[in-house]
């Protein structure tokens, strides 16, 4: 809290023009009755402190101003120590009072007969004056305790700057740097000076006038030397009575990005082994090398059909490695374009094409850095592209699209493919040179079909969880369902499955899925179909629509249905979809 000693220069300057106006001796006391100001008799007893049954003690108590014309004689001097040495002839005290709080007191001391009579005939001019001059006191006060306050809040607001983990600094409307925090300086290497230098001095990519007054945010990429990192900033414009008065930028490098989406969806994504259902002697195979591919840093080829698990075990790779804490990043190479997923993959630079977004485009081999790029489908990448990932995985490097500058990446690849890689080699479909370069630690997911004991576990996880998610209490699967879930073949592994209870939980309403829950691909079979077999001689051409509706129903919830529907019929697309409009069978 401010004092008068806060303001001792003003304090003594206001005593000594107090002395010189009215020729007498002045003293000033603070609230703690120490003399802050003196002038003649007073001069050297600066810093001492005067007795609380003083006339100053008595007015600093009271907040009372008085004149005592007959010291040794008044009430007031009663109490005080000194009084038979007292050699005042008069004395004045005027308290220094703002919002009834008293901050100390002005005294004046005549010490002879001219001074008192000099007092004594001006008394009220003079108590006048001297409440003028508390009043100037006070609003000293005033002054001093505002830029006090300010001090107080700008150091707060400097060190909750500096708590921050986002960088941030300030401009003027000129782009003059005014305030910034260390993480501004930590991320872009700066020095710890940088007041009123100009923002694109500093950071080439902020074009002050291209900043508008509206919130914005671009990704940037910064080079110093041979130190690169990119991220996304954020320019907020200050308006003040619908004028620009300046901008504060934030900056988060990628790396954060990643771990504040990481720490959102660590729930949702942190799979570990443990969450992977299957104790077959087939799984646990996979699980072991899974687990020591987990240690070590060497690309991984998962492969397996749809549905298998590829991406969870993709995902508790990345979960039980040393890369844990930083991002996984999944892209799926056969969902997006050629075109696109080449930005997608590298980024892009603002302009880099028509349509390109401003500020460019973060790639997800950037996103990805220090951490897991998990390729799904990688047996769908066109050539082209091949060509260019190889180069990223020898050269650790990526440059985006319209860019020029190289961003060096440490980043481990998970490539998972349902294809096989080995045969699209042969045809000329896949380069031989990538192929060996992911094949590094291959690891198959075998079918279900071919594991069969999982089931009971994959159908205890798959119901609970199920049950929660729409909300009903399923306790179990009768005897007959359970033979038919067995019989099935499960092309589409541990997704179909998922489909299938999901269904049936829904359709079932006593607690327990039976025969009549299931759908009807699993209760069929393809019993009724041999049966029919025995019964009657069926035309060819029947036989082969009815097999094309029986693998267009099977397949009909897979991505690239119509591949596997002519994969499994053993006919090409081009013939598979001559034969849908032969037979007039309408697919989705
Ligand atoms: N062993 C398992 N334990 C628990 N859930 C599993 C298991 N295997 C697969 N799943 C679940 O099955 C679904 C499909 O798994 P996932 O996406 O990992 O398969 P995939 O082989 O990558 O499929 P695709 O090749 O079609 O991309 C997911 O919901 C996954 O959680």
């Amino acid at each position: 809290m401010i004092g008068l000693k806060h303001i001792k220069e003003d304090i003594e300057n206001i005593a000594k023009v107090i002395s010189t106006v009215l020729n007498v001796d002045v003293t000033i006391v603070d609230e703690d009755l120490i003399r802050i100001a003196g002038t003649g008799h007073y001069k050297n007893k600066i810093g001492e402190k005067v007795s609380e049954r003083s006339a100053f003690g008595i007015s600093l108590s009271s907040g009372k101003n008085f004149i005592i014309e007959n010291p040794r004689e008044d009430n007031i001097c009663n109490m005080c120590k000194i009084k038979d040495i007292c050699n005042e002839y008069a004395e004045v005290s005027c308290a220094i009072k703002l919002d009834e709080k008293v901050y100390g007191v002005i005294g004046l001391i005549a010490f002879n007969e001219i001074q008192k009579n000099n007092i004594v005939q001006n008394k009220i001019k003079l108590m006048d004056f001297l409440t003028k001059m508390a009043d100037l006191i006070c609003s000293k006060i005033i002054g001093e305790n505002k830029s006090y306050e300010l001090k107080v809040e700008t150091r707060k607001l400097q060190m909750l700057l500096n708590t921050m983990d986002k960088a941030v600094v300030s401009i003027d409307k000129y782009g003059k740097i005014d305030k910034w925090n260390e993480k501004f300086v930590e991320i872009f290497k700066l020095d710890s000076n940088l007041r009123s230098l100009n923002i694109s001095s500093i950071l080439s990519f902020i074009d002050i006038n291209n900043l508008t007054d509206q919130k914005n945010s671009s990704s940037f990429t910064y080079s110093k030397q041979d130190y690169t990192f990119s991220g996304i900033y954020n320019a907020n414009p200050i308006m003040i009575d619908n004028a620009i008065q300046g901008y504060v930028f934030y900056f988060v490098d990628n790396l954060s990005t990643i771990k504040d989406f990481n720490e959102i969806t660590a729930n949702e994504y942190g799979v570990k082994f443990s969450n992977i259902i299957g104790n077959s002697p087939l799984m646990r195979k996979v699980k072991t090398k899974a687990n020591i591919a987990s240690k070590s840093l060497s690309t991984v080829l998962i492969t397996g059909e749809s549905g298998t698990g590829k991406e969870i075990f993709a995902r508790a790779i990345h979960n039980n490695s040393d890369r844990a804490n930083n991002s996984f990043i999944a892209i799926n190479c056969a969902a997006i374009p050629d075109a696109l997923l080449e930005s997608e993959l590298f980024g892009y630079e603002e302009g880099a094409f028509t349509g390109a977004k401003k500020g460019g485009k973060v790639g997800k081999f950037e996103l990805a850095n220090n951490g897991t790029l998990f390729l799904d489908e990688i047996g769908d990448m066109s050539i082209h592209l091949q060509g260019k990932l190889l180069r990223i995985l020898q050269e650790r490097e990526v440059e985006k699209v319209g860019g020029s500058i190289s961003i060096p990446v440490d980043v481990r690849i998970i490539a998972a493919t349902n294809k096989d890689l080995e045969k699209m080699v042969r045809c000329g479909e896949f380069r031989e040179d990538l192929y060996y370069r992911l094949n590094v630690i291959p690891i198959n997911i075998p079918p279900l079909r071919e594991r069969k004991e999982d089931i009971p576990d994959l159908l205890e996880y798959i119901i609970s969880k199920y049950s929660n998610k729409l909300n009903k209490r399923i306790y179990k699967i009768d005897d007959i369902a359970m033979d038919k879930i067995f019989e099935y073949q499960w092309y589409g592994n541990v997704r179909e499955l998922e489909n299938v209870i999901e269904y049936s939980i829904n359709m079932c309403s006593t607690g327990i899925i039976r025969y009549d829950d299931l759908p009807e691909k699993i209760k069929n079979n393809d019993k009724s179909f041999m049966y029919d077999n025995y019964e009657k001689i069926t035309p060819l051409w029947e036989l082969e629509r009815r097999e094309i509706i029986k693998a267009l129903d099977k397949f009909k919830d897979f991505k690239k249905d119509k591949e596997k529907v002519a994969d499994s019929l053993g006919i090409s697309r081009a013939t598979l979809y001559r034969k849908l409009k032969e037979y007039k069978i309408v697919s989705k």
